[in-house]
């Protein structure tokens, strides 16, 4: 009953703009960063949990996480980052599960969750077939640099909290090279659609 990808990558190796263009071809997507996101807006369990955990400091004045303070905490504290991961991941998990199943028994053939820690996290089992999204270090690091305005030493900090991007390449069942340009990467996602038989 329909199939299930992940799909992962480094951080800002491209998982956002492969699954958008998923998405305009009308493959539905479950974004885990999105669901951890909601699942700490005031007023959520893990939102409560996080602020016992950090305490209030990691609040902005409206009561809502200051998400680049807790960045800061969590990216150069491996064990901070633990706790965190321990109490957003399992309600994150919960959700994605729901939206997944919801698509599958609305009758769509394929339903792709964006995971950026599918195997960190193993989270495998839950899915069909893994994807992932490959540039190379230099590349990864310059894109984050700019997106997120960080220094070289914050970027490579956030880039070490994660698998390295090659071992996730050998672990997976089919690679994009996303060092290209983005007609080149369409081009990939588009035969992997048909190889597939996603939509
Ligand atoms: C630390 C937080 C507050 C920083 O928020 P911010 O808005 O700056 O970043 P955002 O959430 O958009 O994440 C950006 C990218 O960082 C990477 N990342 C996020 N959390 C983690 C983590 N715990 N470990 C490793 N990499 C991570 C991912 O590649 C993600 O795509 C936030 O990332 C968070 O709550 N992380 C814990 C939950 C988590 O693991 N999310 C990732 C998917 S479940
Ligand atoms: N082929 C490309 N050419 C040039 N820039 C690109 C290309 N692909 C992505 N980018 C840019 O690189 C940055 C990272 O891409 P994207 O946001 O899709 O990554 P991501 O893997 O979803 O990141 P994260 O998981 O960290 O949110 C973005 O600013 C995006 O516009």
């Amino acid at each position: 009953m329909g199939i299930t990808i992940g799909l992962t990558g480094g951080i800002a190796s491209g998982k956002s703009t492969v699954s958008n263009m998923l998405r305009e071809k009308g493959i539905p997507i479950v974004d885990a960063d999105r669901i951890a996101r909601q699942v700490v807006e005031p007023g959520e369990e893990a939102y409560q949990n996080v602020v016992e955990a950090f305490g209030t400091d990691i609040l902005q004045q409206d009561k809502t996480l200051d998400r680049k303070k807790l960045g800061n905490i969590v990216f150069q504290d491996e064990e901070k980052r633990n706790i965190l991961n321990s109490i957003v991941h399992p309600a994150v998990r919960k959700q994605m599960l729901v939206e997944k199943d919801q698509y599958l028994n609305q009758g769509y053939k394929a339903v792709v969750l964006d995971i950026p820690l599918l195997f960190e996290s193993h989270l495998t089992e839950l899915v069909d077939h893994t994807i992932v999204v490959y540039v190379d270090e230099t590349t990864q690091l310059e894109r984050l640099k700019e997106r997120n305005k960080l220094t070289d030493e914050e970027a490579m900090q956030r880039i070490q909290a994660q698998l390295p991007l090659q071992k996730k390449v050998d672990m997976a069942d089919a690679v994009i090279d996303n060092n290209g340009t983005i007609e080149t990467t369409r081009e990939q996602v588009n035969r992997m659609i048909t190889k597939w038989n996603l939509v």
